[in-house]
C-alpha cells in the first residue's frame, strides 16, 4: 500500500466534515461531554462504527455539526483535513463544505466561510495554493518549496437538501464573492430522502449563469424522476450514480458529464476517468500542478 502513498493524487470529492480526523472527532466529543452538551459514551461508537446505513450517515452528520460547528473548530478542522490531505500525496483536493449559520454563537454562512479560509491560511506543515485572485498572489502561504509537499487546493459550496431556495442562493451569492479565495462551484448534497429538485434549481441555475461549476449528488437512491431532471440541467459533473438506470446512463454519456465518486461498474469507470481528467481541467483552472 505503501506505492500507493507515495502516488501524486487528486481528490475531488472530499465534504470537509466527512474527512475529519477520528482522533479530533473523538476529542471535540469527549469535551462537549464534560460541559454535558452531550453523552460522550453514547457518541463514542457512533464515531468509531465502520458500517453505516444512508440513514445513519446522515444522523453522524448531524452529530459531527454539533461537534465541529464553531468558529474556531472549523478552522483547525479545515487545517488538519487538507494537511492531512497533503500527507497522503494529494497534489490538488477539492474541498466542499456546506455554509451554516447559527444564529446562537454568531455565525453567519459567511462568517463560517472566513474561518474555513483562515484555515487555510493556518495550514504550515505543507505549501498550499489556494487564492486564485492574481499570480502576484497565488502562491499566498507557500515557503521556499524545497523538500516540502505542496497543495493546490480549491472550493465547493455545498448546497444542503434542507434549504429552501433562499437558504441556496445565499450560498450561490457567497460563493461568487468569493472567488478570489478559491471557490471554484456549487454541490448539491444532502439526505438525498429529502429535499425537491425544484427547490434548488433557481440557485443553481444563478449558479450555472454566472460561470460556477455545478456538481451534484445525483442518484444516491431510486428517484428516476429527478435523476432525468438533473441530468436535463446538464451538471459539469455529478456524483454517485448508485441508482442509474439505461437510459440514465445513455444520457450522461451522450451530455458527457463525468462521475466523480463511482458506484457503477467498471465498463463505466474508463469512460468516466477519461471524461475526468478533460474536466479536472477545467475546474481547477491551473496553469500546471
Ligand atoms: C453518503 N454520501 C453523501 N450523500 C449526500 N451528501 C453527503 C454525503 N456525504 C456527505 N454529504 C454532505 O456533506 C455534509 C458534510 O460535510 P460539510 O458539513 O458540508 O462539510 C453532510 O451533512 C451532507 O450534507
Amino acid at each position: 500500500m505503501e506505492w500507493i502513498q507515495s502516488l501524486p493524487k487528486i481528490e475531488l470529492h472530499a465534504h470537509l466534515n466527512g474527512s475529519i480526523r477520528d482522533s479530533t472527532l473523538l476529542e471535540l466529543a469527549r469535551v462537549l461531554g464534560e460541559k454535558g452538551v452531550i453523552v460522550f459514551a453514547d457518541v463514542e461508537h457512533v464515531i468509531q462504527k465502520n458500517d453505516r446505513s444512508l440513514v445513519e450517515v446522515f444522523k453522524l452528520f448531524d452529530l459531527i455539526h454539533k461537534l465541529t460547528t464553531d468558529h474556531k473548530t472549523v478552522t483547525r478542522i479545515t487545517r488538519e483535513v487538507v494537511e492531512d490531505f497533503a500527507l497522503e500525496n494529494v497534489v490538488y483536493l477539492e474541498l466542499r463544505t456546506t455554509p451554516k449559520r447559527s444564529d446562537s454563537i454568531g455565525m453567519s454562512k459567511r462568517s463560517y466561510m472566513e474561518a474555513v479560509i483562515q484555515g487555510l491560511r493556518s495550514v504550515s506543515e505543507v505549501d498550499i495554493d489556494f487564492v486564485t485572485a492574481s499570480d502576484s498572489q497565488k502562491l499566498h502561504n507557500a515557503g521556499d518549496g524545497i523538500g516540502r509537499k505542496k497543495i493546490y487546493v480549491r472550493l465547493l459550496l455545498s448546497i444542503d437538501r434542507r434549504e429552501t431556495t433562499e437558504s441556496a442562493m445565499e450560498t450561490v451569492k457567497l460563493a461568487l464573492e468569493m472567488r478570489d479565495v478559491g471557490v471554484v462551484g456549487i454541490d448539491l448534497s444532502g439526505n438525498p430522502l429529502v429535499g425537491e429538485w425544484s427547490t434548488f434549481l433557481p440557485a443553481l441555475q444563478y449558479a450555472k449563469d454566472n460561470d460556477l461549476h455545478i456538481t451534484l449528488h445525483c442518484g444516491e437512491v431510486p428517484n428516476p424522476k429527478e435523476i432525468q431532471a438533473m441530468l436535463d440541467f446538464k451538471p459539469h459533473r455529478i456524483g454517485h450514480a448508485c441508482f442509474f438506470k439505461d437510459e440514465d446512463w445513455t444520457k450522461l454519456k451522450s451530455f458527457r458529464i463525468p462521475v466523480i465518486d463511482l458506484h457503477v461498474p467498471l465498463f463505466s469507470v474508463s469512460y468516466n476517468l477519461f471524461n475526468q481528467f478533460q474536466e479536472f481541467a477545467m475546474f481547477c483552472r491551473l496553469k500546471y500542478v
